[in-house]
């Protein structure tokens, strides 16, 4: 049952954790989505503190050779393109809209990718994007029929795109049927799945959230954001469902996103966390999603020293695309890891956060260490600004965060290597 008392007051957030002067606007309404008057200004481009030098990065596998197929996308895309800008708006009491203030993914879906999705069962429990993906059934041939019948994890793109696309298994989805073949287009599948693809593109941008998620007092969108193969989705599992599958690494394509409501003294605080892909060739997909953020967790990997360099160029990346205010949060993941596999010293991600005013943690997904830590971080933070008025400026992240932090913890496996 969703609470109707809506106790926010402000119009505005309070002190970014990056100094800067423009404040992202709150929506705060108790019933039908009433936009904000700033969502569709356009804020102006800032340049970058710090010009990106990406280097090459080789994870420690290589992503399915699959994804070269991959069409339309690649780093050099201008950002400039059509994507309506936004500013971000906490969301108080609000059912879903956020979703819907998405802007729409571009048409990279191919064949392969959508099989891709299909392969990994693992991806099919989320409310994301590769979620809806892997509900999508590829068959061989001329006979390939994009269909979306699962049980569950699909929303409706039909009839108003009402549909509960609650992604865990239960309740049936709406079957959506092909596209009609346009002309010249007869009996291409490849054709076929694109339009799958726009269809389920569609879908996420109008379906609703899960039941589980609608009882919620404030809502913020996160972003993870760090180098192919540091463990963002790896974090995003162990948080959202607590749980670690070792040998999984499957580059993520685009964006994936997953809800979390925290409960911070009292206050439900829905987490959209918004799962991007660290290959070069998809950021100009994420930073799309980068300007209605509310908070950033960006990772590297504490054993892999180039992810770690990387870091600034993500920061330049950010401040040229996301708000000034953005809550950013820096990780040294894989923190599990230590000896010969360790390359980045968790002083130097100590030192890197303090040269940038970011506060820093260290956290392992396979362990779990300060895992909560750094999602409850972003909420006590998004509280503070949205939220509980009169505590503007009492609530410092650094503090929050350094004392929270955990020592390090090593696993077994990784010691004796
Ligand atoms: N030892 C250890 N391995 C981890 C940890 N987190 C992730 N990994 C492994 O690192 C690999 C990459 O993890 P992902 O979560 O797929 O990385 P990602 O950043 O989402 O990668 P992209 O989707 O390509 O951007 C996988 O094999 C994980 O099992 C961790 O905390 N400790």
């Amino acid at each position: 049952m969703r609470r109707q008392q809506t106790r926010y007051r402000s119009d505005s957030i309070a002190s970014p954790s990056l100094s800067g002067g423009r404040k992202p606007s709150i929506a705060a309404a108790s019933g039908s989505h009433s936009p904000s008057p700033l969502a569709n200004a356009s804020p102006t481009r800032r340049e970058s503190l710090v010009k990106p030098t990406w280097q090459h990065i080789t994870p420690g596998q290589l992503p399915p050779k699959t994804l070269d197929k991959i069409n339309g996308i690649n780093s050099d895309d201008s950002d400039d393109d059509g994507y309506p800008k936004r500013r971000p708006s906490v969301i108080v009491h609000q059912r879903q809209q956020s979703i819907s203030q998405q802007p729409l993914l571009p048409e990279f879906m191919t064949a392969s990718s959508l099989f891709q999705a299909q392969q990994s069962p693992h991806l099919s429990t989320g409310n994301g994007f590769m979620a809806r993906l892997s509900s999508v059934r590829l068959t061989s041939g001329s006979e390939q029929q994009p269909l979306l019948d699962t049980g569950g994890g699909g929303g409706g793109v039909n009839a108003g795109g009402n549909g509960n696309g609650n992604g865990n298994g239960n309740g049936r989805a709406p079957t959506v049927a092909p596209p009609a073949p346009g002309p010249g287009s007869e009996g291409a599948s490849a054709t076929l799945c694109k339009n799958a693809g726009r269809a389920l593109i569609r879908m996420i941008s109008s379906g609703n959230p899960p039941d589980e998620d609608e009882d919620f007092d404030i809502m913020g969108k996160v972003i993870m954001l760090g180098d192919s193969g540091v463990g963002k989705t790896s974090l995003l599992i162990r948080f959202r469902d607590g749980r670690y599958v070792p040998s999984y690494f499957l580059s993520t394509v685009g964006i994936d996103f997953r809800n979390k409501v925290v409960v911070v003294d009292g206050t439900r605080v829905k987490l959209q966390i918004w799962d991007t892909a660290g290959q070069e060739r998809f950021r100009s997909v994420t930073h799309a999603y980068y300007r209605d953020a509310h908070a950033l967790l960006l990772l590297y990997d504490v054993t892999n020293k180039t992810t770690y360099d990387n870091i600034r160029a993500w920061l330049g990346e950010i401040r040229e695309y996301a708000q000034e205010d953005v809550v950013i949060v820096l990780i040294g993941n894989k923190a599990d890891c230590s000896g010969s596999e360790r390359q980045v010293k968790r002083e130097d991600g100590e030192r890197l956060g303090r040269e940038h005013n970011v506060p820093f943690m260290e956290t392992s997904a396979k362990t779990g260490l300060n895992v909560e830590l750094a999602f409850t971080a972003v909420a006590r933070q998004l509280k503070s600004r949205g939220y509980d008025h009169g505590d503007d400026g009492k609530f410092n992240v650094h503090d929050f965060v350094r004392d929270n932090t955990k020592a390090r913890s090593v696993c077994a496996q990784c010691r004796n290597m």
